[in-house]
């Protein structure tokens, strides 16, 4: 801004004073301003030779500070409530172009969706501190404080401070400077000069001006504005640091490995290490093997291997993986990538592929080209650290071109990787839900593999969004394809894809008819290497009961986790919860033990033997010592129901002593990793069973994988929620698909004690149409999703009747808005309690309205229900709800 018009500087609007400037020639921004606590848009005026686009990253005054902002929009209207003595000047633009386009309109469409302030939406969009992590640095323009160049050089211009001044000539030696300056400005650049480098941060500089020369921030801003004014000074946004190349310990194979002096473990390790292709991070290889940095230590004393510095990437957070090149595809393959990558526009497309059939290779594939035009592509995927596979795949194939987005990394780590994007250069980022905004430019390609997982919908805190929804409308302003990929497709994509597609093939070409809905129906349905999928054995586990086996497993299951380990294979079991047993009751009073915080009740933790017996929330996580008499009769006789995975862990130690299970649920990989290094250690054999929850299910791929249990599916089945069977269908399908990947054929039992239930039937014969045809069916009937809307309002609070009365209260607000005309209507089900009613002291209840899909509903004002709410309930309003509490 060094070519500031003098002339206008006086025409600035002081805070606390006024200029008319006609409010014509005004031109206002909305900004969302970055300081904690403070919520809504701003107003501030654009001075007259300020270009300020929307995104831009401003510094503006707030109070009596300077703080970062981002421009939202320009407006032409002052706001009702404010007039223009309020408003101050946007001071800076620090950064521009920082956001691609479209990216604003992006989140406002989300805001309106959703029901939610912007910046709620901003909030999620954006890495956290972003905007606080910018820092504002001041720096000495040495050149010209030396050499001042004539006209129009600042300093020869003529404006207030010159006015004041009778010779402004002496102006052009260095020493003389300082005379036009007001005591801010000159303490500003002695503060400067008096540095080695002359360039300090804003903040440091305000603080000095304030401790030694008490000179508080308004004259301080305006000191600062007059340096730069004259060219003396500049201001700048300090930069991302550039990489720095980081150092880590890699430890490599030597030739010679044979050393007599090995002990067993020594020996086991270089074999380890050797599979490796004899090479891995000291890091990694003590992590997956479980070994100290000393054993690789004396190992390197014995010669058999070496210990280096390697440099790495700033951004590499997995182990190396060696790199590998394109498939030679399936013919099902072939045609589904010729289909994507002959998409240049908008398109929805499915890609309906069973278990195994190679999916990611199809992705991979399409992703290639792309980077070579010089485009990016976005991987959406439920849980990153379920996932490590993939990740690893997408590196082998792409290298460092991939980046890795989740609500794991550091805020220093998701801030890097973000503004790394924002350099332009092709990538390949893989992210969980929240990535879907990651500001990729030149978008060419988003991919949401398995999409009917329901992490890519977020229950809380507003914008309760779904990943899949902020995909398409992403994919629409970017105009590039968005891919949707599974085996078992939810529901909602499977109608909107069969409704677009056949508009697609029936449209009548006419130019007066509006353009086809773009979708793409894309099957594969075999598995790679036309392997079968694996047959399902449904074992009734009543008839078991009456046949005499009272164990968890079934007598086809026992055999076959026998049969394991004679044939060197490896099994999965599925549990449908972590923890020993659900619940604890009392065999002589039926007293079942309860949170005392939630109404549910306590399941029982207990590892091994020494291990401390626990009772634990599934819900809050209250946690106390499993009692040992019944706390209402005191009788000593409780007991355990339900089977969760360490029960199941236990029983398969008693009955099976030679079998070597690993637990594999949010107990056990808790800590960052964990997932990574227990997979690796299963893939390495030392173990023979994988034995977990519903993280199992997602896209693990491991061909010695022959067996997969099911220990009990009606876990599954019963929930209090329209998308019980869909889910449970889907999860049963997932988990058997996880058999039989490799050579050797796969098998899968299922126990049940409801075989005869209609998913357990479709599950069996792997039977995705006709399950859901019938599903479908139900669903239109009862105007549920995909033939209906809903919006669930969720109330809690921690006092009983405030929550009840607010509910009633709301409930009676949306039946005096309800629309007549039938066809346009809602319907209201509720108030009710929800299904556990209280979680963590909060008392919950909840109002769902459905809505028909094609009308065009008027609905309430939502804000206007927000403020009836009372400051003791809290009320989320969650559109096109997964979890029904
Ligand atoms: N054309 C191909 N030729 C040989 N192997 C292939 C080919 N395509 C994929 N594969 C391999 O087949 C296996 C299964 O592929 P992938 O994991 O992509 O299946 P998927 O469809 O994503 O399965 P799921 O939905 O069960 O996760 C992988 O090990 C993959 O490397
Ligand atoms: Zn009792
Ligand atoms: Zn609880």
């Amino acid at each position: 801004m060094s070519n500031y018009n003098f002339g206008l500087s006086a025409t600035v609007a002081e805070p606390g004073s006024f200029y008319d400037l006609g409010s014509t020639q005004d031109r206002l921004v909305e900004v969302l301003v970055d300081c904690p606590g403070v919520q809504g848009l701003y107003t501030y005026r654009i001075p007259p030779d300020m270009q300020v686009e929307p995104g831009d990253i401003l510094n503006v005054p707030f109070g009596s500070q300077q703080v970062g902002a981002i421009a939202i929009r320009e407006i032409n209207q002052l706001p009702a409530d404010l007039n223009l003595s309020q408003i101050r000047d946007v001071e800076e633009v620090v950064c521009s172009g920082f956001f691609p386009t479209n990216y604003w309109t992006l989140l406002e469409r989300v805001a309106e969706y959703y029901y939610t302030q912007l910046i709620q939406v901003v909030k999620v969009a954006l890495p956290p501190g972003l905007l606080a992590r910018s820092q504002r640095r001041i720096r000495l323009k040495p050149d010209n404080i030396e050499n001042p160049s004539p006209s129009p050089s600042p300093l020869a211009g003529r404006g207030a401070r010159e006015i004041e001044n009778p010779n402004p000539q002496k102006g052009s030696r260095a020493s003389g400077v300082e005379a036009f300056l007001s005591h801010a400005a000159s303490s500003i650049l002695q503060l400067l000069q008096a540095g080695k480098t002359g360039d300090y941060t804003w903040k440091y500089l305000q603080q000095q001006l304030s401790k030694k020369h008490r000179i508080t921030p308004t004259p301080a801003r305006r000191g600062l504005q007059e340096l730069i004014r004259r060219g003396l000074v500049e201001s700048y946004l300090e930069e991302q640091r550039p990489p720095q190349p980081q150092l880590k310990q890699a430890v490599s194979l030597t030739g010679y490995r044979h050393s007599p002096d090995l002990t067993s473990r020594q020996r086991e390790l270089l074999k380890f290490l050797g599979q490796h292709d004899g090479d891995l991070w000291v890091d990694d290889f003590v992590e997956i093997y479980n070994t100290t940095r000393e054993t690789i230590q004396r190992l390197e004393e014995k010669g058999c291997v070496v210990i280096e510095e390697r440099e790495i990437l700033r951004l590499e957070s997995s182990p190396v993986v060696e790199s590998d090149r394109s498939k030679s595809l399936t013919e099902s393959q072939t045609q589904a990538l010729a289909t994507i990558t002959n998409l240049s526009n908008f398109a929805q497309v499915l890609l309906h592929g069973v278990t195994g059939s190679g999916k990611t290779e199809v992705y991979l594939q399409a992703i290639a080209p792309l980077l070579e035009q010089g485009k990016s592509a976005l991987v959406l995927v439920p849980e990153i650290g379920l996932t490590p596979q993939l990740t690893d795949r997408f590196r082998a194939r792409f290298g460092n071109k991939v980046c890795v987005y989740h609500s794991a990394l550091s805020d220093g780590e998701r801030y890097d990787t973000w503004r790394q994007m924002l350099t332009g250069e092709p990538q390949v980022l893989i992210g969980t839900r929240s990535a879907v905004f990651a500001p990729l430019p030149k978008l060419g390609l988003i991919i949401l593999d398995e999409e009917h997982d329901s992490s890519f919908k977020q229950d809380q805190p507003v914008p309760t969004y779904h990943a899949r929804n902020v995909a398409t409308w992403r994919a629409e302003l970017e105009n590039c394809p968005l891919v949707l990929g599974s085996a078992t497709p939810s529901l909602d994509t499977w109608v909107t894809i069969n409704q677009g597609s056949r508009e697609n093939n029936f449209s009548n070409p006419s130019p007066l008819s509006p353009p086809p809905s773009p979708s793409h129906y894309l099957s594969l349905p075999e598995r790679i290497q036309s392997r079968p999928l694996p047959p399902v054995e449904v074992v009734d586990m009543r008839q078991e009961l009456r046949e005499g086996n009272r164990s968890i497993f079934s007598r086809s299951l026992k055999e076959a986790l026998q049969q394991l380990q004679e044939r060197e294979q490896q099994g999965i079991l599925f549990i449908h919860r972590r923890g020993h047993s659900t619940f604890v009751s009392c065999r002589t009073c039926g007293y079942v033990i309860e949170c005392p915080n939630c109404d549910v009740s306590l399941a029982y933790h207990h590892t091994q033997e020494r291990a401390p017996e626990l009772l634990r929330c599934h819900y809050c996580n209250f946690v106390s010592a499993h009692p040992s008499n019944c706390p209402e009769c005191s009788s000593p006789y409780l007991k355990f129901f339900g089977s969760g995975t360490q029960r199941v862990v236990q029983e398969l130690e008693k009955e099976f002593p030679q079998l070597r299970p690993l637990r594999f649920d949010s107990d056990t990989t808790r800590t960052k990793g964990a997932h990574r290094t227990l997979l690796t250690r299963f893939v390495n054999r030392e173990f023979d069973l994988l034995v977990g929850t519903q993280m199992l299910t997602k896209g693990l791929d491991i061909p010695q994988v022959t067996l997969v249990g099911i220990v009990a599916a009606d876990g599954l089945l019963h929930f209090p929620d329209y998308r019980a069977s869909e889910r449970a269908f889907q999860t049963l399908i997932q988990v058997a698909g996880r058999s039989g990947r490799g050579d050797d054929p796969g098998r899968v039992i299922l126990q049940t004690y409801t075989p005869e239930h209609p998913v357990i039937q479709a599950a069996r014969t792997h039977d995705y149409q006709s399950f859901t045809e019938a599903e479908l069916q139900q669903r239109a009937t009862l105007n549920y999703p995909p033939y209906g809307r809903l919006i669930l309002f969720k109330l809690s609070s921690l006092e009983e009747t405030a929550v009840q009365e607010t509910a009633e209260l709301l409930a009676n607000e949306l039946e005096k808005n309800e629309p007549n005309d039938s066809t346009s209507s809602y319907e209201i089900l509720g108030p009710a309690p929800a299904n556990i009613m209280r979680v963590a002291n909060r008392y919950r209840w909840q109002i769902l309205l459905k809505l028909p899909l094609d009308s065009t509903v008027t609905l309430p004002d939502f804000n206007y229900l927000r403020e009836l709410c009372p400051s003791s309930v809290s009320l989320t309003i969650d559109v096109d709800p997964l979890n029904m509490m």
